[in-house]
């Protein structure tokens, strides 16, 4: 049954046994919506990921940031921020990798090949496994946020559409007189990002009003946020907020996030819904492809844009 509690300002949404038929479900799709609008993210429940893939998701991180730099680095993508990030002097603490269609067994065997020549069995069976059961958890929003709204009719379109990024991301702790900011504040790019955890915490997002806090979740939860391209469909309706890591100075403790971040294809326009246009909400954004905006972040202008949705594609 899905629950919900307001919890550090967020909502918790048990997605453990939640389904069309549940009592609870339109009432939970309202409360994802909400969420969504207020605070761009929520913490999510879910026992698709089970206690042995947990585990076994965090020993491959620790497998693959063990790799020599010569060899993560050969991670390179054509699109933008989907590759090997790291030894930047500016964000001394991360590093991060991306496996680019992670849900399917060609995106992910092709990236085990290229770190591992002879192959990794776990490492490629844990990455799927993990991508296909958060994956469950993105198209499970992505119905119930557009049944909420009640366009529930263009969700099916949508996930098809989807492709999926799955990114291992690690920050060290730091040292004496070194920077704790692990990275720095931005939005994603994403439709929406899912992420999880070790035991180690970190993540910091402001709110609408502008204050920042921290994000502390239950171990194996999700934290499910919405990225740009999300809130250009609602027509502004969803915030995708500012976010960022900070270590603390007095843990030890490395923390990973293995984030799943979905995206549009090439085929499939990121563009508002009719039915949130009327003579009182003006279409806000002109429908645009998912990578281009990426593109644009990627250039000196949208980097700096303050705003990036009305300098990409405002109307
Ligand atoms: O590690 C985290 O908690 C956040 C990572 C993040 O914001 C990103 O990769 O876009
Ligand atoms: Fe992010």
């Amino acid at each position: 049954m899905g629950s919900q509690t307001l919890m550090s300002k967020l909502f918790i949404v048990d997605f453990t046994e939640l389904n069309p038929t549940a009592a609870s479900w339109t009432s939970t799709c309202q409360d994802i919506r909400q969420s969504l609008e207020n605070h761009g993210c929520f913490i999510a429940l879910s026992d698709k990921v089970s206690s042995e893939l947990d585990k076994a998701i965090f020993c491959a991180a620790d497998e693959l940031f063990d790799l020599p730099v010569g060899t993560k680095m050969q991670n390179m993508n054509d699109k933008p921020y989907h590759g090997y990030v790291g030894q930047i002097p500016f964000v001394p603490l991360h590093e991060g990798l991306g496996i680019d269609y992670s849900t399917t067994e060609e995106g992910v065997t092709n990236f085990t090949t290229l770190m591992w020549p002879k192959g990794n069995d776990s490492f490629r069976e844990s990455s799927l496994a993990f991508s296909k059961a958060v994956a469950e958890i993105d198209r499970m929003v992505i119905r119930m946020l557009f049944e909420s709204y009640g366009v529930e009719k263009y969700a099916e379109s949508h996930v098809e559409s989807t492709t999926y990024l799955l990114r291992y991301l690690k920050y060290r702790a730091p040292e004496v007189n070194e920077t704790t900011m692990a990275f720095p504040s931005h939005t994603d790019k994403s439709f929406l990002t899912i992420l999880h955890q070790n035991q180690v915490s970190g993540l910091e997002i402001q709110t609408r009003d502008g204050n920042w806090i921290s994000v502390e979740f239950p171990p194996s939860a999700f934290v499910v946020m919405a990225g740009d391209a999300c809130k250009a469909w609602s027509n502004n309706q969803v915030l995708s907020p500012n976010h960022k890591v900070t270590m603390s100075l007095s843990g030890n403790k490395t923390r990973y996030n293995v984030a799943l971040f979905s995206f549009l294809n090439d085929m499939k326009l990121v563009e508002v819904p009719e039915e949130f246009v009327d003579e009182e909400h003006a279409l806000q954004f002109k429908p645009f492809v998912h990578v281009d905006l990426l593109k644009f972040y990627d250039t000196d202008h949208g980097r700096r844009s303050q705003n990036i949705l009305k300098d990409f594609c405002g109307v």
